[in-house]
């Protein structure tokens, strides 16, 4: 026999999770039933595929089933399944541990108010854990396919501290999870009301869930079990169904389950594709992100199936990274089913499938966004909220699809001056000036520093709207998506100011004539400044500002530099253009300033970096020159 009774401690997190779910699911407490059914269905699936290398695993059990039963004397709920079934150091691993992406983020989110963190919870999945919901104990005994019957392991908790785990005898495969129910959840052990909760949740499992059929008892005036098997819920792949079958609630259920989410999606398409593949998609769109969503690593959210048999879970070949966020199944009628990984890597049919499931994506997405309906509207400014920063990755990896992905890009603009981002670059078309040839935007570290950037004074004085771009992400859009509607795209800090039509004749000319008056001034600048400038040039786009610094049109622009920098990556030296406004008293000033001329040039070049968001080199240099030119002023004017 193995290793005697060990109890051993929970990981933090599950004490955590076990006592917030306890307290937060208990209004929402059948769904403990989904949760271990979802897992039965999980496990035979795993079992299945595992099975397509080794028929032996099967041994002489090849149906695969679930079933509920119940003992009212002991106030026991078993679910069993005979999948693939857990070792010991298995048990140990899966059932006392939370070995998840997002696990921090989602213990950090966590804010003590029951409800809110119901939901949070919800959007984390409970799994196994829901259990302790209604039972005091719970026994779990479970056999790994291909172990031998005295290999079984037996993991017992009462769902405070600690669990314990033994080698026991148990004669099938697969895994029994006995519920000893709390005082007053007796609900639980009548058939009628778990066959209900199995068929709103939990309809759509694939396998047979089954329990004993019952039958009314004259002398005891109740119904009693029967020997006869009864199956309780559909048992047939939902997704294989015909669409006019298929309920609203249906298909929300069955997104639940393949989504461990609690919400309802936001949309789904389901659609049987034929021709060089045949294959069905039946692909939901979340309304809230999960929590591993911005690890590129997470798991992907699309089943592969084959001919009804489950092949693979997070078929990453499915989806393009930037719809990381697409939950369903994909069911091809052509793979073989012994498909794995590495042939889906090189697979021409799988790109033939997902370069259908991409379409349908975009599809649904342009549906919502261009709907005259206020609601689907609606709907896709949440999926903007929630996965707008995802799909605008797609932009640069996804070069067959990029227009229609910039169709769907939605910004912050001047045009409404707040951070949500609800300005199509069709929006931005539609109000553009006379005579504005480009789509003008800034980039910047916060939506602050884009919104108050003084490179936008003239833009905000002529009113030419620009984008305000904040998020990591867009310096990666603008550097891929150079034009939208044969308009190209335009840094406002880069490269020399070219309004184009939009400036008249006078104002040109005005604009040459202060270049050459001030021509000896900006070279003492640059003279003063020689090691942190490429050049100095007098500005037309400030207003107010004395200064600002551009970067030459083909070099990083400041803010990309900085990030790079803040990532840990080499970013190629480059020198700014300072920018100086001759209209600003200080830039006047400085004409005729002898001694203190470096002091001040070093100011202009300073406060630009500041005001774009960037960080000073030498603070204390800086902020001692202000304190000598405060000095010196205050002295002078005595
Ligand atoms: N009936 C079962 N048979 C075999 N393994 C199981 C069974 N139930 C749970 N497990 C194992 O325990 C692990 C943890 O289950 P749990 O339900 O907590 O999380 P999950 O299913 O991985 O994810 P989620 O929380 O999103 O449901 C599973 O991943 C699986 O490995």
């Amino acid at each position: 026999m193995g290793a005697p009774k060990e109890t051993l401690g929970f990981q933090a997190e599950v004490k955590q999770l076990l006592q917030l779910m306890i307290h937060s699911l208990y209004s929402n407490k059948e769904i403990f039933l989904r949760e271990l059914v979802s897992n039965a269905s999980d496990a035979c699936d795993k079992l299945r595929f595992e099975a397509l290398n080794n028929n032996g695993l099967y041994g002489d059990d090849s149906e695969l089933k679930i079933r509920l039963s119940f003992d009212k004397a002991a106030r026991t709920l078993t679910i069993s399944d005979n999948g693939i079934g857990l070792s010991r150091e298995e048990a140990v691993a899966h059932l006392g541990t939370i070995a998840k992406s997002g696990t921090k983020e989602f213990f950090a989110s966590l804010s003590g108010d029951a409800q809110k963190d119901a939901h949070l919870i919800g959007q984390f999945g409970v799994g196994f854990y829901s259990a302790f919901i209604v039972a005091d104990k719970v026994t779990v005994i479970s056999r790994r396919a291909g172990l031998e019957h005295n290999q079984a392991v037996k993991w017992e908790s009462e769902g405070a501290g600690d669990y314990s785990v033994e080698m026991v005898e148990k004669a099938g495969r697969g895994t029994d999870v006995i519920l000893h129910l709390k005082d007053g959840e007796d609900d639980f052990l009548n058939a009628w009301k778990l066959k209900s909760i199995i068929r709103k949740y939990s309809d759509h499992i694939t396998l047979p869930i089954v329990m004993k059929a019952e039958k009314w008892d004259e002398e005891k005036k109740e119904q009693v079990a029967t020997d006869e098997d009864e199956t309780v819920n559909q048992a047939n792949a939902l997704w294989a169904r015909p669409k006019s079958e298929i309920t609203e609630e249906q298909y929300q259920e069955f997104y639940k389950h393949v989504a461990h989410d609690f919400e309802n999606p936001l949309g789904w398409i389901h659609a049987k594709v034929e021709g060089k593949q045949e294959y069905t998609q039946l692909l939901y769109i979340p309304a809230r992100a999960p929590f591993d969503l911005w690890d590129r690593n997470a798991r992907h959210g699309v089943k592969l199936y084959v001919k009804r048999v489950f092949i693979m879970d997070d078929a990453e070949q499915l989806m393009p990274l930037y719809m990381r966020f697409v939950r369903g199944v994909v069911d091809s009628a052509d793979l073989p089913l012994n498909v794995s990984r590495e042939i889906l890597q090189q697979s021409k049919d799988i790109e033939t499938i997902r370069g259908g499931c991409v379409k349908k994506v975009l599809s649904l997405l342009e549906g919502m966004a261009d709907s005259d309906d206020a609601a689907e509207k609606e709907k896709y400014a949440g999926f903007w909220k929630e996965f707008g920063n995802v799909l605008k990755e797609g932009v640069g990896e996804d070069f067959a699809n990029k227009e229609r992905i910039a169709k769907l890009l939605r910004f912050a603009s001047t045009h409404h001056d707040t951070t949500e981002q609800n300005v199509s670059l069709a929006d931005y078309v539609s109000r553009m000036k006379e005579g504005q040839e480009k789509i003008y935007y800034v980039t910047a570290e916060t939506f602050l520093a884009a919104k108050n950037s003084p490179h936008l004074e003239i833009f905000r004085k002529k009113g030419i709207e620009v984008l305000l771009l904040s998020d990591r992400v867009d310096e990666w859009v603008v550097g891929h998506l150079t034009e939208f509607d044969g308009k190209p795209l335009q840094s406002v800090a880069k490269g020399g100011l070219d309004l184009g039509k939009l400036e008249d004749e006078a104002e040109k000319k005005e604009q040459e004539k202060e270049a050459g008056e001030y021509k000896e001034l900006t070279d003492r600048v640059k003279q003063a400044l020689e090691a942190r400038v490429k050049d100095v040039r007098i500005t037309h786009r400030l207003t107010d500002s004395p200064s600002c610094l551009v970067s030459d049109e083909h070099d990083l622009s400041g803010n990309l530099a900085r990030m790079l920098k803040a990532a840990g990556q080499k970013a190629p030296e480059v020198k700014p253009i300072l920018e100086i406004n001759p209209h600003h008293p200080a830039v006047q000033r400085l004409k005729y300033e002898e001694a203190r001329f470096d002091d001040w040039a070093n100011l202009l070049f300073e406060q630009a970096q500041l005001a774009e968001g960037g960080q000073l080199e030498d603070p204390a240099g800086f902020v001692k020159r202000i304190n000598d030119l405060m000095l010196a002023l205050s002295l002078g004017g005595k």
